[in-house]
């Protein structure tokens, strides 16, 4: 492909060499670049790929694109100055790989909690009215069933694009994408073409990369403001009122949702039950009576956010019915790995305050014995970090009746000194907890203590397989390690 082709509708400055060339490939990582690759110099939160530059050039990079001026000592490069390398690498990708989200019907969603549920719930009321969709985000990318793990929530755009057109080349009518944060201030959805975009809500989390709340909003609300049919916004959320009013102005149209009259689509005559929830959902075009195997009112907010969805992109009331009713489960998000009669273990990935706090209000009223909980908390080191684990440690006190502390990714930080700090806000509200640092050995006591009418909710981990600490990641499958520490007590009393 010609560079000239890659570099269309790129604002840039040229330094030096041709235009007129042959690339290869791009890539924003020298140890990625081939014989004629575009090089993109990305200033990075831990080293700089400017840095890299001279090694772009030994492994075959012909053309150069960065943002800083740095010196090249190579003959027969081209150098491209752009204001932003990221945003310009998400161009040059789009390009190189035939703009594929214009081919495709891109639904992004955002939010703190809610997204990766949220998109299981729409893939599902999409395939069963038989429209393709694939899908990206925490769990992986699905094109066409098959599951492949990405690094990140919403990968970089140089992924991302090859992503799309990989959907575009076995005819993907539709894409359901979470798009996180980090993604929107990084620009990896720069040059994205989103039809439709969700905001679920938003509460404190991810502020060591955001600062404040306010600049957390302002980044999730960017995606609204690329949307070019529906923006569709939970206004029982203070954010989500806000982000409606700074929407007013835009062609796109704001479809709301929530509980009881006054939202566009809301729900009413909502029932509760230990493992689903049923209500009724209300859109302009008519009722319908919703099953989702969940339990409690996030999962109303997740289906409802899905039922405007799939109002919106014309799909029938009574496929959306159907389409919900069909998720019996999401990976990591309260997965029941263990019942007998009244006991159960759940998995879960509730990693916020606002999340543990919703998930375990949803099962408490449903517990006849205990709630025994299991939990850890990741967040970067500082003071962000300190609020994060102190209102976990709250939460955990206030609506659980045993809580055992551990450890969660403690990644490069002191496990001890995390369990310290949640443990510290623990002893204002209760006395019933206990600190394990070990995971697995903190699972295996939540076992031990429990009796037959107990729940023991494991949280944070969800569907990962692995735990960070230190430099290393240690398999840890959460679901396995539960099984077998049952089967083995099991096998002890009997
Ligand atoms: C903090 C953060 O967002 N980091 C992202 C960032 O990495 P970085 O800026 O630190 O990269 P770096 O290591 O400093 O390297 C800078 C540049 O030099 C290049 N390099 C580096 C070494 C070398 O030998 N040669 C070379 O060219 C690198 O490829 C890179 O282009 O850019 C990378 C490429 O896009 C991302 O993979 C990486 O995500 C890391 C893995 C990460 O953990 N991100 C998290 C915080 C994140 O993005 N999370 C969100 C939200 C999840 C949620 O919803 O909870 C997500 O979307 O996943
Ligand atoms: N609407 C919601 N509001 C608050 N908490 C929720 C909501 N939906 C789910 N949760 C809780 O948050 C956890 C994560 O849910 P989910 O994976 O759907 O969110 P997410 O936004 O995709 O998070 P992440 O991007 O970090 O993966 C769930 O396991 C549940 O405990």
């Amino acid at each position: 492909m010609l560079l000239t082709r890659v570099i269309k509708e790129l604002d840039y400055i040229k330094v030096a060499g041709e235009l007129d060339i042959e690339i290869s490939s791009i890539a924003y990582d020298s140890r990625e670049v081939v014989d004629k690759s575009v090089f993109v110099a990305i200033s990075g939160f831990s080293v700089d790929g400017h840095d890299f530059i001279q090694k772009a050039i030994e492994n075959g990079a012909k053309t150069i694109i960065l943002e800083k001026d740095v010196s090249i000592d190579a003959d027969n490069i081209t150098i491209l100055k752009v204001e932003d390398s990221r945003k310009a690498l998400a161009k040059i990708s789009s390009n190189y790989y035939d703009n594929p989200t214009e081919k495709i019907n891109m639904i992004g969603i955002t939010g703190t909690n809610g997204k990766t549920s949220t998109s299981f719930l729409i893939k599902s009321i999409f395939e069963h009215s038989n429209r393709s969709i694939g899908l990206i985000g925490t769990i992986g990318t699905i094109i066409d069933n098959k599951l492949t793990q990405n690094k990140n929530t919403t990968p970089e755009s140089l992924n991302l694009q090859q992503q799309f057109s990989e959907m575009v080349s076995v005819n993907t009518e539709n894409c359901i994408m979470e798009v996180s944060s980090h993604a929107l201030s990084l620009n990896r959805v720069a040059s994205c073409n989103f039809n439709t975009s969700i905001f679920t809500n938003l509460s404190p989390d991810h502020l060591e990369l955001h600062n404040s709340m306010e600049e957390y909003f302002h980044a999730k609300a960017k995606l609204f403001k690329m949307t070019n049919n529906y923006n569709i916004v939970n206004t029982d959320d203070e954010y989500g009122k806000r982000l409606v009013e700074e929407l007013k102005e835009l062609k796109a149209k704001t479809v709301t949702y929530g509980i009881g009259e006054g939202a566009d689509i809301y729900a009413t005559d909502i029932r509760y039950y230990a493992e689903s929830t049923r209500y009724t959902a209300n859109t302009p075009k008519g009722s319908i009576k919703i099953k989702i195997n969940f339990p409690g009112e996030i999962y109303v907010y997740n289906s409802l956010a899905a039922v405007a969805c799939a109002y919106c992109n014309d799909i029938e009331l009574k496929d959306i019915q159907k389409g919900i009713e069909l998720v019996k489960d999401i990976k990591g998000r309260f997965e029941i790995v263990y019942k007998d009669k009244d006991f159960k273990v759940i998995v879960d990935f509730a990693h916020t305050e606002d999340g543990l706090e919703k998930a375990l209000r949803a099962i408490k009223p449903f517990t006849k014995g205990r709630l025994i909980l299991v939990f850890g908390v990741y967040a970067a080191p500082g003071e962000k970090g300190s609020a994060k684990r102190r209102g976990m440690g709250m939460v955990a006190a206030k609506y659980s009746d045993i809580a055992i502390v551990t450890s969660d990714n403690p990644k490069d930080q002191d496990p001890n000194l995390i369990i310290k700090e949640i443990v510290e806000a623990m002893k204002e509200h209760s006395e019933n907890y206990i600190a394990i640092v070990d995971r697995e050995e903190a699972i295996k006591h939540a076992i031990q203590i429990s009796n037959k009418d107990d729940i023991i909710f494991i949280a944070g981990k969800g569907h990962e397989t692995s735990q960070k600490i230190g430099k290393v990641e240690v398999p840890f499958n959460e679901t396995e390690i539960v099984t077998q520490i049952i089967k083995n007590s099991i096998k002890k009393i009997s």
